[in-house]
């Protein structure tokens, strides 16, 4: 429950300097001035909570693409920048944002929104699934060979300016990120986010490097790195985006053979090709993370809108507190990979709260895993397995960017 001193409301650029100081406050950070973030934000879309005229806490919802399986693109709302100042927490803010923003993006007809968590334990409460997506950091030698048989084209691969660049891989990422489960689509200001290349933003890195191949690119930064044997610079890929097979393999042994450059690091999809692409699988180690948490908003919506890898035909029973038009029971009937959502009072075959929904949506957690966690409950026997199978995609969902 909301502290009763507490109200909330849209706001305006007139409040920009105390929304980037609270939420910089929020995460113990200062609050720099021309933040790229701030001019991203839809100011229809961003609330602040008030306790009187003082501003304690900040919120935006992003408007975006999702890709969802059978490269459907989903609009959703991206929720950013979520902070309540130090000294006013546990008073209720969050949980005040939190609703508002649900109810405004079910009121915008986004079936979905979609995060990236500080922490992990805040989200779970608002009815956000974990590992919607996963990350994988990948850090390998370089000079590693490919398996005989992976073939790399003579394709030129060119070093150009961030202005060459740009024109070139905004039409690649808007056509690729259609057919990547868990990509989103990008305004002007998301690649001044991404990209954002101030000193303050490379962390002691170099400036990003950008390079085109005919079907792709790659943008990385250098961590420049050497003793007496010579330089060993590490190499950290930011992006690397292809319309080919072809092309990725290119791009990676263009930054497996550089010269100078000793290992490589890469935030990317847990089913990254390169694994099965070098010689020596076990020399790409592998750390995997959380990324995005996804929230069904709209659960008539929403299930519909992906396409199924089998057919099934479930009552689902749905527990969500804070969105009560998802709760209770709805038939999931898939047939040849389309769903069709009906309410009904039929006895439930599953049931599992809103935020497990969540986290299979993609594909990404499996409803039998979620079942052996002991958060999807099955009544009739088979279900759960049928469901699981049929919500797994082809790929593993992956989001490139944090917003
Ligand atoms: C998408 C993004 O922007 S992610 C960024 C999130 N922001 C940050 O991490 C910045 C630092 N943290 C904060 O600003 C705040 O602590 C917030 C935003 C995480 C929470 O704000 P609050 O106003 O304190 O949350 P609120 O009072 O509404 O708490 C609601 C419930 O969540 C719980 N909760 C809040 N924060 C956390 C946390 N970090 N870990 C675990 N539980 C939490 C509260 O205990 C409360 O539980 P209850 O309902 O059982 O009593």
């Amino acid at each position: 429950m909301a502290d009763s001193a507490l109200s909330i409301r849209t706001i305006g650029t007139a409040d920009f300097p105390d929304f980037n100081r609270v939420f910089a406050w929020s995460f113990l950070d200062e609050p720099v001035e021309e933040q790229k973030w701030l001019k991203v934000l839809e100011l229809d879309r961003a609330h602040a909570v008030f306790d009187g005229d003082e501003m304690i806490g900040t919120g935006g919802v992003l408007t975006r693409e999702l890709t969802v399986p059978g490269g459907v693109q989903a609009p959703v709302g991206a929720v950013t920048a979520v902070g309540v100042k130090p000294g006013n927490r546990r008073r209720g803010a969050a949980s005040l944002l939190m609703k508002t923003q649900l109810h405004s993006i079910r009121d915008a007809g986004e079936s979905m929104s979609i995060l990236w968590a500080s922490e992990g334990g805040i989200y779970r409460r608002f009815g956000y699934g974990e590992y919607a997506s996963g990350l994988s950091k990948l850090t390998m030698p370089t000079r590693m060979p490919f398996h005989p048989g992976v073939p790399v084209s003579p394709a030129r691969i060119r070093q150009v300016t961030r202005e060459e660049a740009m024109p070139f891989m905004r039409e690649v990422h808007d056509r690729v990120r259609r057919t990547r489960v868990g990509w989103l689509s990008r305004v002007e200001g998301t690649w001044d986010v991404h990209l954002a290349d101030s000193e303050s933003d490379r962390g002691g890195l170099s400036a990003f490097r950008y390079c085109l191949h005919p079907e792709g690119y790659v943008v990385f930064r250098v961590k420049r790195d050497g003793d007496s044997g010579g330089p060993k610079h590490a190499l950290h890929v930011r992006e690397l985006v292809c319309e080919t097979e072809q092309a990725y393999a290119d791009l990676y042994r263009f930054l497996l053979d550089l010269d100078l450059a000793g290992s490589i690091s890469f935030y990317t999809a847990a089913d990254d090709p390169i694994l099965h692409m070098v010689d020596n699988p076990r020399k790409v180690v592998r750390e995997m993370t959380d990324a995005l948490w996804l929230r069904i908003v709209d659960v008539k919506k929403a299930l519909p809108l992906r396409r199924y890898s089998s057919d099934v035909d479930s009552v689902l029973e749905v527990a969500d507190e804070l969105c009560p038009w998802n709760a209770g029971r709805w038939r999931l009937t898939v047939k040849a990979g389309e769903a069709i959502v009906t309410r009904t009072d039929d006895p439930a075959d599953v049931s599992l709260d809103v935020a497990a929904l969540g986290s299979a949506y993609l594909g990404g957690a499996r409803l039998s895993l979620l079942r052996r966690a002991h958060r999807v409950a099955e009544h009739t026997a088979g279900h759960v397995d049928a469901l699981s199978l049929a919500f797994l995609g082809d790929q593993v969902p992956h989001c490139p960017e944090v917003f």
